[in-house]
């Protein structure tokens, strides 16, 4: 049984989001984590509620932990996030509320944390998320803290200041429901086209690829299609948190589509001409962010709660095999 991490060989990164805790706590996790992929993404413990829970406090001790782990393992590591609208520290979000913290400061805040965390892992980190799901379903920038304070050049900002930082790693874009061609991958294409034009260090678009059985997904060349217009800018793309859930209980049905919703999104990836890396957010179905935010769903990932392949997993050996 050839792990994904040998038949992805160095055409193609082939990642998972891990959870720092299951990580410190079980060792079929941990000894899985290291086997299978040659990639990784902190699925928390890089976000700004982790890193500086009181202002002026910072605690990269998880992070590094799996820094440490990751260099053990041959591994690549994808920084998540730097921008974001959720996972933000109380004395940040509550500081803006209140008013104490002004828009000035904010801005000054916000450069010192990029400064701060990208500094901190310069030179180990491939790919970083700068700005994660900045705009809407409706293809407008996303009503934040971030787009209401700082108004639309926070975006740009936080690139320049991430590329300061660390000059050598590749700053990319990142959101859901952008993995086809949708308005929301087309305001993208225009911000991405746009940040390009004032010289923004912008290198690569991410489609994280939550996908869901009883949508439906989109076709392998469609993904691909969509990709291309990034590239075309000079961009690199990834597939960056891939899962495919499903309506609880399971059935063969259900588990045949699941391994179809996770063929198309690394067809799509090995279709395209810069997608280098495919990440996915989890593994095992023991542990997985879907049942909690997702009621009645769940059975995600590749390997079930026993760590036992499921026919997503053999596909994506099958399409590897064959790449
Ligand atoms: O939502 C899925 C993706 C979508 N794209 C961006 C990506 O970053 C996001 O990841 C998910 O982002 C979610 C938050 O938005 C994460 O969920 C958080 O995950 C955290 C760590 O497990 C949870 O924090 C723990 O909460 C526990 C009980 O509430 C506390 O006891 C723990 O101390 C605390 O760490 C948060 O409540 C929970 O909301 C998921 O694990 C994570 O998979």
């Amino acid at each position: 049984d050839r792990p994904l991490r040998e038949l992805a060989g160095r055409q193609l990164l082939i990642g998972t989001a891990v959870d720092h805790a299951a990580y410190t706590s079980d060792a079929t996790y941990r000894a899985r984590v290291g086997t299978e992929f040659n990639s990784i993404t902190a699925e928390n413990v890089m976000k700004w509620e982790v890193v500086e829970p009181e202002r002026g406090q910072l605690d990269f001790s998880a992070a590094d932990e799996l820094m440490t782990a990751a260099r053990r393992n041959g591994q690549q590591v994808r920084g998540h996030t730097l921008v974001w609208h959720n996972q933000l520290p109380a004395w940040l979000t509550q500081g803006v509320e209140s008013g104490d913290i002004d828009a000035t400061e904010l801005r000054g805040i916000l450069r010192r944390h990029i400064i701060d965390e990208v500094g901190h892992f310069r030179g180990r980190i491939h790919q970083w998320d700068v700005a994660n799901e900045v705009i809407d379903d409706n293809g407008q920038l996303r009503d934040t803290i971030w787009l209401r304070e700082l108004g639309p050049g926070y975006i740009a900002d936080a690139f320049r200041w991430a590329h300061q930082a660390d000059p050598r790693a590749k700053l990319f874009l990142n959101d859901y429901n952008v993995e086809g061609i949708s308005a929301k991958s087309d305001a993208y294409l225009a911000l991405a086209r746009d940040l390009l034009r004032q010289r923004v260090p912008v290198h690569g678009f991410g489609a994280q690829g939550h996908y869901g059985v009883q949508y439906g997904f989109h076709s392998a060349s469609e993904v691909a299609a969509n990709f291309a217009r990034f590239e075309k800018l000079g961009l690199e793309t990834a597939v960056t948190e891939a899962d495919v859930r499903m309506i609880m209980p399971t059935d063969n049905v259900k588990l045949q589509a699941q391994a179809q919703g996770y063929s198309v999104l690394l067809q799509g990836c090995l279709l395209a001409r810069r997608c280098n890396s495919f990440t996915v957010w989890g593994f095992t179905d023991k542990y997985s962010w879907v049942p909690g935010w997702f009621e009645g769903e769940g059975a995600a990932n590749l390997l079930d709660e026993n760590f036992a392949a499921k026919p997503a997993y053999r596909e994506l050996q099958a399409v590897l095999a064959l790449a």
